[in-house]
């Protein structure tokens, strides 16, 4: 089997292996995805995304796939980064990626950062979804000190509590037993969000299906529309993550949720698909 070019991104250090399916499908089960983002025995990344034809109307088709083989419907920061490649491939400044979540327009920015319209956060209980009828502005959860978190989806779910110190917070301990409460049926991304100001929040997630990460660009998104939903920010804040910042609006005009953010490329390499199991 010929050797499979890779480029290695990162979106503040949220970090993917960018694969291309666009010719023919590479066999990514999801044994195959948990050793390819395996940090000592693979190339190590938070998500696994790989490129496919995605017909008319959008310029590409990102598939999202987390290290223990689920699938994810939205990565805000993946989709920064594939939507920068394809500006590139294409020259244009302008395109649509096609997720599971839908399609989601891009613009890249002459210093290099890039807009993404993550569309409207669904805010419904079955939409995030939860188990049973709620309102997902305050769940009957706690978290050691934390309590009452709001959730929504962004075609992904998301629970956010709000803290008054993050630091106080370990989100790692916290983080598995949450992720997979029986309260969400699909799991969930669970952030811990300290407002600092109407327009400027600092988050920390603990993903779903991939644990502590340096940023989450959905969830980023999720925290700022429960804050502003909690009457804790504005419609516009800067979300400070342990890995930096993305700029998020829940533009009134249309209710979609613009995230803006900078990508990088590590490397790029080649690497014997035969080498990972089926
Ligand atoms: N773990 C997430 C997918 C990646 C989201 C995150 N990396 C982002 O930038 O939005 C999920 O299972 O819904």
């Amino acid at each position: 089997m010929p050797l499979l070019p890779f480029r290695k991104m990162h979106g503040l250090g949220n970090d993917f292996v960018v694969l291309d399916e666009r010719a023919a499908p590479l066999g990514l089960t999801p044994a195959r995805v948990a050793a390819l983002a395996d940090r000592r025995r693979g190339i190590g990344c938070d998500q696994l995304v790989s490129l496919e034809p995605a017909g008319a109307g959008a310029d590409v088709f990102l598939r999202i796939r987390n290290p223990d083989g689920s699938e994810a419907g939205a990565c805000g920061n993946a989709t920064r980064c594939v939507a920068a490649l394809i500006a590139a491939e294409t020259g244009r400044r302008r395109v649509v990626v096609r997720t599971l979540a839908g399609d989601l327009p891009a613009e890249v920015h002459p210093d290099g950062s890039v807009t993404v319209d993550m569309g409207p956060p669904r805010l419904g209980w079955q939409e995030v979804p939860l188990a049973e009828p709620m309102d997902t502005l305050r769940l009957p959860l706690a978290a050691g000190a934390a309590e009452g978190p709001a959730a929504c989806s962004m075609g992904n779910p998301h629970a956010t509590f709000f803290v008054p110190d993050l630091d106080a917070v370990p989100v790692a301990t916290l983080g598995p037993a949450l992720e997979r409460h029986p309260l969400f049926p699909e799991r969930a991304n669970i952030g811990f969000a300290q407002v600092l100001a109407p327009d400027r929040l600092r988050l920390v997630v603990w993903e779903r299906g991939a644990g502590m990460t340096l940023a989450c660009g959905s969830g980023a998104c999720a925290a700022l529309v429960n804050a502003h939903r909690r009457g804790l920010a504005g419609r516009r804040a800067t979300v400070v993550l342990p890995g930096g910042e993305l700029a998020i609006e829940w533009r009134a005009a249309d209710g979609h949720v613009l995230m803006t953010g900078p990508v990088a490329t590590a490397f790029t390499g080649q690497l014997d698909l035969a080498a990972y199991p089926a």
